[in-house]
């Protein structure tokens, strides 16, 4: 009987990988983030669980979508898209709970050629303790 035996090429933990992805993205703070997204400048996609959002409530204005739709909601060309998904020039800021399952995310939407996907330093936690919006989800 044969038995399977993975080897993996490489081992690399989850801090490393962290932070060699970090390096291909041009992370911005909740306060550069807020004034890019006044500006009409950026679509800021919360990927925040509905738990954290029903706990801590929402950023008005942001567009809500759960990390495993994420690739497919913001393809360009994607059948699944959303209406916004229109170029692969859009400005994502990707924001998750603290930030950083968001640096993994927007590096995925980078591979998928959003070349200017990036991720909120801090997640919404940050953006909340900055004093930015925010309201109650399903206000
Ligand atoms: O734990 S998290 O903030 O990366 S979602």
């Amino acid at each position: 009987m044969s038995s399977f035996h993975a080897t993996p090429a490489t081992r690399t933990s989850v801090d490393e990988l962290l932070e060699a992805t970090r390096r291909g993205l041009d992370r911005i703070s909740a306060r550069d983030a807020f004034a890019a997204f006044e500006a009409g400048d950026v679509l800021l996609v919360d990927t925040r669980y509905q738990a954290q959002r029903e706990r801590d409530g929402v950023i008005p204005g942001a567009v809500l979508v759960e990390r495993n739709e994420l690739e497919w909601r913001l393809d360009p060309r994607g059948s699944h898209r959303l209406p916004q998904a229109t170029s692969h020039d859009l400005r994502v800021v990707v924001l998750c709970n603290e930030g950083y399952a968001s640096s993994f995310a927007a590096a995925s939407l980078r591979q998928l050629g959003l070349r200017r996907a990036t991720d909120l330093i801090g997640g919404f936690q940050a953006w909340k303790e900055a004093g930015l919006p925010v309201r109650e989800s399903g206000a």
